[in-house]
């Protein structure tokens, strides 16, 4: 692993545009000698730790740029653990830029993307994990998504990876204790079977919660399925409470699936409207309808659009069929011309909901039974989120924790063998706490933040 660069960073920490306040901050040795050099402070008794001074930014020349407030942080006792500098100025672009040139010409140089956070990890101040919890939650688009990350940036998630790791080197540190005395010695064998069968719960509930999280930062996908002219689109339409799809009194009409970001009592849906599903399509409709299953074989949810004005025919049973195996929900459209299928039609997965997508008519019904479906596709632990790229580290380490134990299990391992097996199921943990993680995880996860972060 790299070691911290002892240069030090400067970058604009909020967004570029005209504001109230707009802060520079600088994170490195040269923070302080830095700031001395530019900012003059009103009172005479300059910069102590954690205090704000209010003074002004000044350039070589002695022309005074700005008034602000500027704030040193001695390190180890800042966010990266470094001696940080933080100067607040009028929000003005050029105000800004004037600053960073300043420092810039002291000697500092700019911050990459995600660096401050990066050096808070080099440093110990937070796991990758928690690293990552801060871009989610600087990146969250629902108030649910906010909190989840929140949790995780508090160390919901790093613990229990934690915990893990430490059962893991308790067997490891009996085991190997063991091996290093004579058969016949009084110390009993350990006996980690049942300790590592536990482990193996934990491992696909922290499985299950990678699709929770998933569905927290990006919405959960609910696709809006049926066969052509059931006013899917329409559907689309209400939802969204927009025209933005094409409907008309053809069926065909919609070819590519068409997505959108629908939020519902602080909850996100990637809500997705297709291409009508049918029997003999023409070849530009099969390339739709290609789409459309494959929107359905990704989605969390389906929406199962019917024309309950009409009674149900081969292709409605052939998207029941297509659908039976995700959480769906029926619903009987266009109700505003009398329905003539059962809400509680035997061919239905459960109870539908009759609507009418033209006039609103069980629109509400509808979006509670979304919500619910939604929560109840949740994990139920949030905070103890993960994110995709710990999947396989993680089925890596259970691989070799399902080994332990089926060795242990036909008597089959030397001591030897076992302990090899955990210690590779630790390498795999430690990857993704960031204790072992190479720089390519790392860029991955700081290419994702903002500059000043
Ligand atoms: N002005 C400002 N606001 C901010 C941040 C910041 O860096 N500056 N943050 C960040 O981007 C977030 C807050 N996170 C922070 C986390 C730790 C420390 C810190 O100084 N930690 C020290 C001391 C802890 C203490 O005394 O309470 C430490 O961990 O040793 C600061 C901010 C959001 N708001
Ligand atoms: N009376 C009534 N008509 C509706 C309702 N919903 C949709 N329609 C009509 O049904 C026709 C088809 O609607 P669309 O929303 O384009 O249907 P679709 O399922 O998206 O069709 P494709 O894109 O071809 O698969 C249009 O003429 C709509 O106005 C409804 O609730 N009541
Ligand atoms: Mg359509």
């Amino acid at each position: 692993m790299t070691m911290p660069t002892p240069d030090t960073i400067v970058a604009i920490s909020t967004p570029r545009g005209y504001s109230g306040i707009g802060v520079v901050r600088m994170s490195g040795p040269d923070s302080l000698p830095i700031l001395t050099q530019i900012f003059m402070p009103t009172a005479a008794d300059g910069f102590n730790d954690r205090t704000a001074v209010h003074g002004k930014l000044v350039d070589r020349d002695g022309r005074i740029l700005d008034d602000g407030i500027a704030v040193f942080m001695r390190g180890p006792g800042s966010y990266t653990g470094e001696d940080v500098v933080e100067i607040s100025l009028h929000g003005s672009p050029v105000i800004l830029d004037a600053a960073v040139g300043l420092i810039l010409a002291s000697g500092a140089r700019m911050a990459q993307r995600g660096e401050f956070t990066r050096r808070a990890f080099l440093n110990g101040k937070l796991d990758l994990l928690q690293a990552e919890a801060v871009v989610d939650l600087i990146e969250s688009k629902t108030e649910g998504a906010a909190r989840e990350a929140r949790l995780r940036l508090d160390k919901g998630m790093s613990s229990r990876i934690a915990n893990i790791a430490s059962t893991l080197k308790d067997i490891l540190a009996e085991l190997e204790a063991h091996m290093d005395f004579d058969e016949d010695d009084e110390n009993p064998a350990p006996d980690p079977e049942s300790r590592l069968a536990a482990l193996i719960s934990e491992f696909t509930a922290l499985q299950r919660s990678v699709d929770s999280s998933r569905m927290h930062r990006d919405g959960i996908r609910v696709v809006i399925a049926g066969k052509p002219n059931v006013g899917k689109s329409t559907l689309f339409n209400t939802l969204m409470g927009s025209n933005r799809v094409i409907v008309t009194p053809y069926p065909g009409t919609t070819r590519d699936p068409v997505d959108d970001f629908l939020v519902l009592n602080g909850m996100g849906f990637l809500l997705c409207d297709t291409a009508g599903m049918r029997q003999e399509p023409d070849p530009i409709e099969r390339e739709g309808i290609f789409r459309t299953q494959q929107r359905i074989d990704n989605a969390d949810i389906a929406i199962v659009v019917l024309d309950g004005s009409a009674p149900l025919d081969q292709e409605d049973e052939k998207v029941l069929c297509t659908c039976r195996e995700k959480a769906s929900i029926t619903v009987l459209n266009k109700a505003d011309l009398g329905l003539v299928i059962d809400p509680g039609h035997p061919l239905l997965q459960s109870t539908a909901i009759p609507i009418s997508a033209k006039t609103g008519f069980g629109i509400q019904d509808l979006e509670e039974q979304l919500r619910m479906t939604g929560s109840a596709r949740f994990s139920s632990d949030a905070g103890s989120l993960l994110s995709s790229w710990c999947v396989q580290p993680l089925a890596s380490a259970e691989q070799h924790v399902k080994a332990v134990l089926d060795g242990l299990h036909t008597r089959s391992m030397a001591p030897e063998i076992i302990a090899l097996e955990l210690k590779k199921a630790l390498e795999y943990l430690e990857e993704i706490t960031g204790e072992r993680a190479d720089d390519g995880i790392l860029d991955r996860i700081f290419e994702r933040f903002c500059i000043g972060k």
